[in-house]
């Protein structure tokens, strides 16, 4: 089996701030690895630096064996919901046309045929197709978090990047997502970010308790790593 994801011995510093520090990990293709951690531990650190998105102070990321600049593309990100201003005027549509944005943007960017195609396939997929044309602040959290999955999928990544996609869902929504997700894990690898713990047992191949380092991987979620590890 080969490696989606490979982190060797990676620090990142913010200002006097050790956010991650030197953490190797490997992540092999098909997995649904599942990060959790205290507030402030460094996960969202961890999965930008995967994305790109922070410097790297040491260390290497590759993915599919090619250094992460040139993962453009690869990877799909679902961030934060807080990320999104909801009262922006801005359709579905065009929200996961912009998932299909180029690296280095032009000043007109015209989508394409293709563009466009790939929009409505992916809404397609993710059966919120009669939603195009609705504007994101009125779509439900349960909706918006689809849309985003949407948006990510739109480059056909190899590898799914989730910050938290199911906080503020209900637990019918929860669901929804989370079996989203697996069906999509048989054609991706998944890393997310999450704090419920019972997404592991059911949905993860894999999980990490991580602040700063790793604490733990495994399979099963341990608690007593919780008042173990005093934190
Ligand atoms: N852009 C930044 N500049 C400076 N410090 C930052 C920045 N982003 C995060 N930090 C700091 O890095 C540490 C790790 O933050 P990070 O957001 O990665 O943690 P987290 O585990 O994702 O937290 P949460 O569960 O609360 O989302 C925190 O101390 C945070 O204050």
């Amino acid at each position: 089996m080969s490696l989606a994801l490979e982190l060797k011995n990676v620090t990142v510093q913010y200002q006097t701030d050790i956010a991650v520090k030197n953490v190797s990990l490997a992540v092999e293709e098909g997995e649904f690895l599942i990060i959790m951690g205290p507030n402030g531990g460094g996960k969202s650190t961890l999965i930008k630096a995967v994305l790109d998105l922070v410097p790297l102070t040491a260390g290497e990321i590759t993915i599919n064996g090619q250094n992460r600049q040139h993962s453009f593309g690869k990877i799909g990100y679902v961030p934060q919901q807080s990320y999104f201003d909801h009262k922006f005027p801005i359709t579905v549509k065009d929200v996961i046309l912009m998932g299909r944005l180029p690296a280095k943007m032009r000043w007109f960017h015209r989508y394409s045929a293709q563009d466009h195609e790939i929009a409505q396939r992916v809404m397609a997929d993710l059966n919120i197709e009669h939603l195009a044309h609705k504007n994101l602040d009125e779509l439900s959290g349960g909706q918006k978090q689809k849309v985003l999955i949407a948006r990510a999928l739109s480059t056909h990544p190899e590898i799914l990047v989730l910050d938290e996609p199911t906080t503020s869902l209900d637990p019918p929504s929860r669901l929804q997502i989370y079996n989203i997700l697996k069906t999509l894990n048989e054609k991706m690898t998944i890393v997310m970010i999450s704090h419920d713990d019972q997404t592991i047992s059911q949905y993860g191949s894999t999980m990490i308790y991580f602040n700063k380092r790793i604490l733990y991987k495994g399979k099963d979620f341990p608690p007593q790593l919780l008042v173990s590890t005093n934190i």
